[in-house]
């Protein structure tokens, strides 16, 4: 069964840009595809105009990190040693972390405040927590490019803000491309550079402003419940 097609976007450098939608419309799988953590139903993918299959391994892990909700499967390692497995793609084959990869791991672990945490073991964290170090691990990992699945939705309203604050800081300043996906549509108009609306009929693509002025938020939900004031750029329940 088709859910939705006829997607097509492009992201610079230094853009941060959500994909948003209703419950099951292919925000996960669009994003898996995109991180080749799944194959391409159909189309076609390029980054800087080369084609995404043609990537080996280790190019894709220099390219890419992808951060994804589900459960990891090494929660037994401390946060730190979760951190420095970001570093993998550069370090030799013994894992050795030189100087300047211990610059960038301490880097992020201040950035994302994961000081108090860096000895537990990661099945010892919050879910909220293990969001954070997830999050810094991809950037340790310092790819052009970082795509999250749902990066904010175990966190409170403040690390939520927080967190796309700190990733639309990250994109502007060191002109990476991150793309995440979203049930924060409210925060994401806020704080996004663009966004893609997966409604499996025209799948807009454009900043936030724009999508708005085109009504493209007006009938994402059933109009009978939901409405959306484009003056405050939110959503209403209607009683
Ligand atoms: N492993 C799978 N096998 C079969 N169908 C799947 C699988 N994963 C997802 N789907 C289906 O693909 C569709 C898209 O799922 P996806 O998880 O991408 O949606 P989503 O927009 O991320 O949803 P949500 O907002 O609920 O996280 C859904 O209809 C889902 O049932």
């Amino acid at each position: 069964m088709v859910i939705a097609s006829a997607i097509s976007f492009q992201l610079k450098k230094g853009e941060l840009a959500a994909i948003v939608g209703i419950n099951g419309i292919g925000k996960s799988t669009l994003l898996k595809t995109l991180g080749r953590f799944q194959p391409i139903i159909s189309g076609s993918i390029k980054i800087e105009g080369k084609e995404l299959s043609t990537y080996d391994y280790l190019q894709m892990a220099s390219k890419i990190s992808v951060v994804l909700t589900e459960s990891i499967a090494s929660k037994n390692l401390s946060v730190y040693e979760l951190l420095a497995l970001g570093r993998q793609p550069y370090t030799n084959w013994l894992g050795k972390l030189a100087d300047t990869d211990v610059s960038i791991i301490n880097k992020s672990i201040a950035l994302l405040e994961l000081e108090p945490f860096l000895d537990k073991k990661c099945f010892q964290l919050s879910d909220g927590q293990l969001q954070r170090v997830l999050i810094a691990r991809a950037l340790i990992q310092d790819t052009d490019i970082i795509l999250l699945d749902e990066p904010t939705t175990h966190l409170d309203l403040y690390h939520k803000v927080q967190i796309l604050k700190l990733l639309k800081s990250i994109a502007h300043e060191t002109n990476k491309t991150i793309l995440f996906t979203s049930h924060e549509i409210e925060l994401a108009i806020q704080l996004c550079d663009k966004m893609l609306i997966l409604d499996g009929r025209e799948n807009a693509f454009n900043e936030p402003c724009k999508l708005i002025e085109n009504k493209n938020f007006d009938t994402l939900f059933p109009t009978d419940t939901i409405s959306f004031d484009s003056n405050t750029g939110s959503f209403r329940i209607k009683k």
